[in-house]
């Protein structure tokens, strides 16, 4: 039954113009699942993205968050729904604390949901959980830090907690690891596993270290269609995978970490 699954795609399809860049993409998402969608450059997984979290329309087929339609709704109703997707660290207030970014998406996040008077009731209730929040995600001795004055790293951690401060139950990850060293990379593995503990992830990854080490599922996505939706070792072990696409990228990394 579709209401079984976390998120839902069926037959997803979207043309820009007249090139059809999803060509029929379906994946069925359990609830807490740990998903991440790989596939060479120009697959389509931004696109993906963008359909999922209602930045684009799809050109047809369908979407369902617990099991729900959301193809066609704006983002911020899919988010009231439940589905969050990561901020960039561009969308950062830098001349904000720490404290307060984390409480800004929270109190937008709940100016949906409340009515003005319990909106106010609740400010102690937001500041303690905001707190909670900024320990998940190891910020806590960071909160009066402007956010522009942070490291990459933690701008990122930051991007994270702005993500799950609304209470989101499926959350989507735009290569949260980009541009991290090795060492920072394997941290923030961690504190992702963390943060989404119990709840629905998506992300889209280029690192295979990240992919095998954080993913319950891998969905490949080739030209604009899933060629596979299973585990780790599964896909590893897909032949059609690993002609599309995974053996070349192992390979490179292989090769990259040894130094050449
Ligand atoms: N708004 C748009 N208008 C026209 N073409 C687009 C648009 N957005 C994306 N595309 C095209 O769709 C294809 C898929 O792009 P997309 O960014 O989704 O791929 P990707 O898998 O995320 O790639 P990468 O791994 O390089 O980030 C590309 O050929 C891109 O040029």
């Amino acid at each position: 039954m579709s209401s079984t699954y976390a998120l839902e795609l069926r037959d997803v399809r979207k043309s820009f113009g007249k090139t059809e860049i999803i060509r029929g993409a379906s994946l069925a998402v359990k609830p807490g699942e740990r998903v991440a969608i790989i596939g060479p450059n120009g697959a389509g997984k931004s696109t993906l993205f963008h359909l999922i979290s209602g930045r684009l329309d799809v050109t047809s087929g369908e979407i369902l968050l617990n099991g729900e339609r959301i193809d066609g709704k704006r983002p911020y109703e899919i988010y009231r729904r439940g589905l969050a997707r990561s901020f960039q660290v561009s969308n950062l207030f830098g001349r904000l604390s720490v404290f307060e970014n984390v409480r800004c998406a929270m109190l937008w996040s709940m100016g949906y949901r409340y009515a003005f008077w319990k909106f106010l009731a609740d400010l102690q209730d937001v500041n303690e959980r905001t707190e909670e929040v900024l320990e998940m995600i190891k910020l806590d001795k960071k909160r009066n830090v402007l956010a522009m004055n942070l490291t990459y790293a933690e701008q990122r951690a930051l991007e994270i907690g702005i993500t799950i401060a609304g209470g989101s139950n499926v959350i989507l990850l735009d290569e949260p690891t980009a541009g991290m060293s090795q060492s920072e990379t394997k941290r923030f593995v961690q504190l992702i596993r963390e943060v989404t503990e119990g709840k629905t992830l998506l992300t889209v990854e280029h690192d295979m270290g990240v992919v095998f080490g954080l993913a319950d599922k891998i969905a490949v996505l080739v030209y604009g269609e899933v060629i596979a939706f299973d585990t780790p070792e599964a896909v590893r072990a897909n032949q059609r995978v690993q002609e599309a696409y995974l053996g070349s990228v192992l390979a490179e990394q292989q090769a990259a970490m040894a130094g050449h």
